[in-house]
């Protein structure tokens, strides 16, 4: 989230308080001072006229009009000095001397206005008002010059009856100069705010509407050029209330000077045990805030072409999820193995006792397997309501997270066989339908996805419904706006800087937007770095081998039966057997100068797992049925020759024939090769078994070694190459 840090760069308001009378401005009063006096002589004379036409002897009415003269009087004086302009002893004056001539109007009415006692009283009242006079001007006049100074003072904004102008200081005159410029007139500078990588610009769209947000944005690369900042540094986002309503008029302009999207930011070298009931970083946004992943309750969907790190942001999501001690992991992966391959190295080789991917699917039929496998989960845990309404994943019952890159080779429209008859598995829309399921049933349940595709579009997706599904979208760069669009579903100024991140230096860049209609952010992803070896990869690996929970007993057995309804007589327990997962072991086997194995899932090797026996060899090994030894291929012949020319000029081995543990090693795996009968046994197999039972050698080598050393000493016999070939005992080598 942006911080909004408030500077009141605002100067206080010189608006003046307006003239009020009764609480309520009125400018023009002084001009109605004729009106309030002529009005009074007006009622004062009626009254008097009244009077003198009614009967004399009327004594009653003659009272109440001698007490209303005075008051009629009283009254003129008192509007005539009503509002803040007088001073008290002017108001006293004006009231007094209404209230005076009332009732001397009184007197003569009732006595005559031609006597000695009358000429008398209004003489006095005169004299008396003469008198008072100069007093009562200085006071005024006192008054008037303190009213003067009152008036030109500030007074607070909040009782301001007008808005006020903001104020051009020299940073917004900067700015609504630049932008007007830029094509984008009309804009008013409300604040600024400092930033991790630059700054933010609180600015007001103008009021006549001519200049909506969407146009705004538009303006980014005039924005740009004109303040000569490179290419991607003007980001646009709705200003929002505290509730998060969005406010039509209120933009921020990002100006992110650091370019954070340019830059490569290294995968923190972290590996302490994390938990998926947080959210972890996945990398930096634009304004250099760190980006939190929270992948509870939520199906993500990653879009992003060739070649705009797909991969590597991929990775970063494995990473840090093989350090929660609260998840499984599950990966399709249908680059044939390509990317689950370093994650699962350092297991292959023996040096740790699980993967971090607990099943790994690396073609379509195995892709329907772990689907089906957990749509069992997800039923199960429904069932059997683990956990309440809502798993909250631990150790002992973890949340699955099945991570599915390239989906559109499993659920896409194009891929996949027409009909489930052609025999290569179900269709994409089969498939597309139980992932739907899955995803919709398995928020509650702790089961949630991640998938990746190249592009987001219904053909690549499945189905309109699986992409809805996902709520948290990650777009890296894609070829053309349209699919843009795609992802972030119409939002054009998304679509238009999702199309600006092209070139080399922006690989990596995402905009994330959680939740439908959320806000959508630019930022980058950590690298994990880039040899061919993925050396990061494999590292953490090996760091977070023991982090990732087992899936439970209970759920095991319920993904186990899942898969089984599927028939072909594979289940959870044998996910890693040789038929399912072999090639990945057998490809991993270093093979300097072999041609590359053919990818065919048959192929010849075994990796161990934790859920298969580890003991009882002859499990590991090609069941009859499918053990006939095919011919050599050219490929097997050509290895023998290389294989052949390399052991004749291989320099002396340091094996030590004499040492007793070599000797307790080799005698083991002359046994094993003898219990795999007739069939033989690959030097993979054979180094799984050593493996599971912990009676392998260190280094891969030494087995090749005391292989040959086995051959030379006629208990073992070999046919093919010695890293391809396969190994018996005499008495089954026919
Ligand atoms: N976060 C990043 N920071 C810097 N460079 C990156 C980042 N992510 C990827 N790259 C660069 O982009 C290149 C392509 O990345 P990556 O292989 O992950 O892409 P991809 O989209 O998965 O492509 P493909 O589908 O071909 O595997 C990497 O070799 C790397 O140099």
């Amino acid at each position: 989230m942006k911080t909004t840090k408030k500077t009141s760069s605002r100067t206080a308001q010189q608006q003046v308080q307006p003239l009020t009378w009764l609480g309520r401005p009125w400018r023009n009063r002084a001009w109605l001072h004729p009106l309030f006096g002529s009005g009074a002589v007006y009622a004062a004379g009626q009254l008097l006229h009244a009077t003198e036409a009614l009967d004399s002897q009327h004594w009653l009415l003659r009272g109440a009009a001698a007490v209303a003269l005075p008051a009629i009087g009283g009254m003129a004086g008192l509007v005539s000095a009503a509002g803040d302009r007088f001073s008290e002893a002017a108001r006293g004056f004006l009231i007094s001397a209404g209230a005076g001539a009332g009732v001397w109007l009184s007197a003569a009415m009732l006595t005559s206005p031609y006597s000695q006692m009358t000429g008398l009283s209004a003489a006095a009242g005169a004299l008396l008002a003469f008198c008072a006079y100069p007093a009562v001007r200085s006071a005024q006049l006192e008054w008037e010059q303190h009213y003067r100074a009152v008036r030109a003072k500030p007074i607070p904004a909040q009782i301001t009856a007008a808005p006020a102008e903001p104020p051009k200081d020299p940073e917004a005159a900067k700015w609504e100069k630049l932008l007007a410029k830029a094509g984008a007139p009309g804009l008013t500078f409300r604040e600024r705010i400092e930033t991790r990588s630059g700054f933010s610009l609180l600015m007001r769209l103008p009021e006549n509407g001519k200049l909506t947000y969407a146009r705004l944005a538009t303006y980014a690369e005039n924005i740009e050029i004109s303040a000569s900042l490179p290419t991607g540094a003007v980001t646009f986002e709705r200003a929002t209330t505290d509730q998060g309503r969005a406010l039509a008029r209120e933009v921020w302009i990002h100006v992110d000077v650091e370019d954070v999207l340019s830059q490569r930011i290294d995968m923190p070298d972290e590996h302490t045990p994390l938990s998926i009931n947080n959210a972890f970083p996945i990398g930096k946004y634009a304004d250099g805030e760190t980006i939190y992943l929270k992948l509870r309750e939520i199906a993500a969907l990653i879009v992003g072409v060739r070649g705009r790190g797909k991969t590597n942001l991929l990775n970063v999501i494995i990473h840090q999820l093989s350090r929660c001690t609260d998840v499984t992991l599950w990966m399709i992966d249908l680059k044939g193995g390509r990317a689950v391959k370093p994650w699962l190295r350092p297991w292959l080789e023996g040096k740790v006792k699980r993967p971090v991917l607990d099943w790994v699917a690396t073609d379509r039929i195995e892709a329907h397997r772990m689907l089906a496998g957990a749509r069992g989960l997800i039923d199960q845990r429904g069932q059997t309501g683990a956990g309440g309404s809502k798993i909250k994943p631990t150790r002992e019952l973890p949340a699955v997270i099945v991570i599915a890159d390239e989906v559109a080779a499993v659920v896409g429209a194009r891929s996949g066989p027409k009909s489930v008859r052609d025999g290569e598995g179900e269709t994409s829309a089969v498939l597309a339908g139980i992932l739907t399921g899955c995803i919709q049933l398995g928020r509650s349940e702790a089961v949630d996805f991640i998938l990746a595709t190249q592009r987001s579009t219904v053909t690549m997706t499945g189905n309109g419904d699986l992409k809805s599904q996902c709520e948290l979208r990650i777009g890296l760069g894609v070829t053309n706006p349209q699919d843009a669009r795609s992802v972030f579903e119409g939002n054009s100024v998304a679509a238009r800087l999702l199309a600006k991140l092209k070139d080399q230096a922006t690989r990596g860049a995402v905009l994330i937007q959680d939740g439908d209609g959320g806000r959508i952010t630019p930022g980058k992803s950590f690298y994990m770095g880039d040899d061919d070896e993925q050396r990061t990869v494999t590292r953490a690996a090996e760091l977070h081998a023991d982090f990732p929970a087992p899936l439970d007993q209970r759920g095991q057995v319920a993904v186990d039966a899942a898969v089984r309804k599927l028939g072909g007589d594979a289940g959870y327990f044998d996910r890693w057997s040789e038929e399912r997962a072999g090639h990945l072991y057998s490809d991993d086997i270093p093979t300097l100068d072999e041609t590359p194995p053919a990818p065919t899932p048959a192929a010849t090797s075994v990796a161990p797992t934790s859920a298969i026996p580890t003991t009882g060899g002859a499990r590991f090994f090609p069941r009859s049925s499918e053990k006939t030894p095919k011919p050599p291929s050219v490929d097997e012949e050509w290895a023998k020759i290389v294989a052949e020319y390399e052991s004749s000029t291989a320099p002396e081995s340091d094996y030590d024939t004499a040492d007793p543990e070599n000797v307790d090693r080799s005698a083991r795996m002359v046994q094993i090769i003898d219990e795999a009968g007739d069939q033989g046994a690959t030097a993979s197999e054979v180094m799984a078994i050593m493996r599971a039972e912990g009676t392998l050698w260190k280094t891969r080598t030494t087995i090749y070694d005391a292989l040959k050393k086995a051959i030379a000493d006629g208990l073992v016999v070999r046919t093919g190459s010695d890293r391809r070939g396969r190994y018996y005992t005499p008495r089954h080598h026919g």
